[in-house]
């Protein structure tokens, strides 16, 4: 059986190897990087623990890991910044197999490739419960940002890609039911196993004058409502034209449960809310067509406080930060 440093040195083995930035990778105490100078430091942390975030039956050891990396880029991406390297901690436990954690590496490795960031150090520890920890370092052109404090009244309010799916997805995978649409079950299972971080569109958006920025972890009403309380502004959304992929209506209907819930409270999609300027989303429009990542508007923003969804009829409901909330 390995010990710990030697399973440090077969997990690193699964990985692409450091990019220029790093100049102390994994070996020593600290990793060093090495910044250009018209760059600020992009940081933030994530962590996943078995039983909240995933069980054995819901995750692969290699979602695990990609899930991980994917959940902490995209807060990187919600800032508009590029997502350089990460620090990985893992505590796991001492039945954990080294076949096992090579598979986390395999999922993290996937992650390392689709976001273009190396593994500059972690930690490995054993612990009765499994959890992973992944803090992400990026870079932004000097005092730029995305902030969810930015929004305008006037603004046109948007969202990257469709909403909802990771929660049917998971939902499936927590309930023995068999689907008839064996595509749909899939598409909405794949989205909660493997969502994707929305780097591009981060960084697109920040170019092109975008006011304020979320990812969507906790689900869109939990977000929504950090932007409206940030940027003290009211949000009016029209319920209609949240993006509900084709899938995740079938499959909602089939468990007889609301694709719309699923994509105002279960979360975990990964997907970008936003605002900007019509003259700015105008043009963000065609662009993210072109890079097949659509973006929908689905209300504005108003002075005053809070979220308000409008109904086709004109009726209004307060749409309070229901969500993932661990305490
Ligand atoms: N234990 C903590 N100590 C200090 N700051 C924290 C702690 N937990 C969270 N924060 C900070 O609180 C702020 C809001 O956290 P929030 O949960 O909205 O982050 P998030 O990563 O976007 O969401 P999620 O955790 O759902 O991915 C962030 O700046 C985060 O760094
Ligand atoms: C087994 C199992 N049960 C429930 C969930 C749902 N879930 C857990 S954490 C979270 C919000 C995002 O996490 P965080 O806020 O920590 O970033 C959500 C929607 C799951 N994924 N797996
Ligand atoms: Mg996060
Ligand atoms: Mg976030
Ligand atoms: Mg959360």
């Amino acid at each position: 059986m390995a010990d710990e440093f030697e399973r440090i040195c077969r997990l690193m083995e699964q990985l692409p190897p450091c990019g220029e930035e790093v100049r102390v990778g994994v070996g020593d105490d600290a990793a060093i990087l090495q910044l250009p100078i018209d760059n600020d430091v992009v940081v933030s942390t994530d962590t996943m623990v078995e039983g909240v975030h995933f069980r054995q039956d819901t995750l692969s050891w290699a979602d695990v890991g990609y899930k991980c990396v994917a959940a902490s880029v995209s807060d990187i991406a919600a800032m508009g910044a590029t997502p350089t390297s990460v620090l990985l901690s893992l505590a796991l436990p001492a039945s954990l197999s080294m076949d096992e954690m090579l598979n986390i590496y395999q999922g993290v490795a996937d992650a390392c490739h689709e976001y273009c960031v190396s593994v500059i150090g972690g930690d490995l520890v054993q612990s009765s419960q499994s959890m992973l920890t992944s803090t992400v370092l990026g870079k932004i052109d000097k005092k730029q940002a995305l902030l969810r404090s930015g929004a305008k009244p006037g603004d046109v309010l948007f969202v990257t890609g469709h909403l909802g799916a990771s929660a049917a997805g998971l939902k499936l995978l927590l309930t023995s039911y068999g689907m008839r649409d064996a595509l749909d079950a899939a598409y909405v299972i794949s989205r909660h196993r493997r969502p994707t971080a929305r780097v591009l569109a981060g960084q697109t958006f920040l170019r092109y004058g975008v006011n304020s920025c979320n990812d969507i972890s906790d689900g869109l009403a939990s977000e929504l409502n950090e932007i409206a309380k940030a940027s003290q502004v009211r949000l009016r959304v029209e319920i209609e034209k949240i993006p509900l992929h084709h899938a995740t209506r079938n499959v909602a209907r089939q468990l007889g449960e609301s694709a719309l819930d699923y994509a105002l409270s279960g979360g975990e999609d990964y997907e970008l809310v936003a605002t900007a300027p019509p003259v700015v989303y105008a043009r963000l429009l065609p662009l993210l067509e072109a890079v097949r990542l659509p973006i929908t508007a689905i209300g504005r923003v108003e002075s005053g406080d809070g979220v308000v969804g409008e109904w086709p009829d004109g009726k209004l409901d307060v749409i309070l930060a229901t969500g993932y909330h661990h305490f």
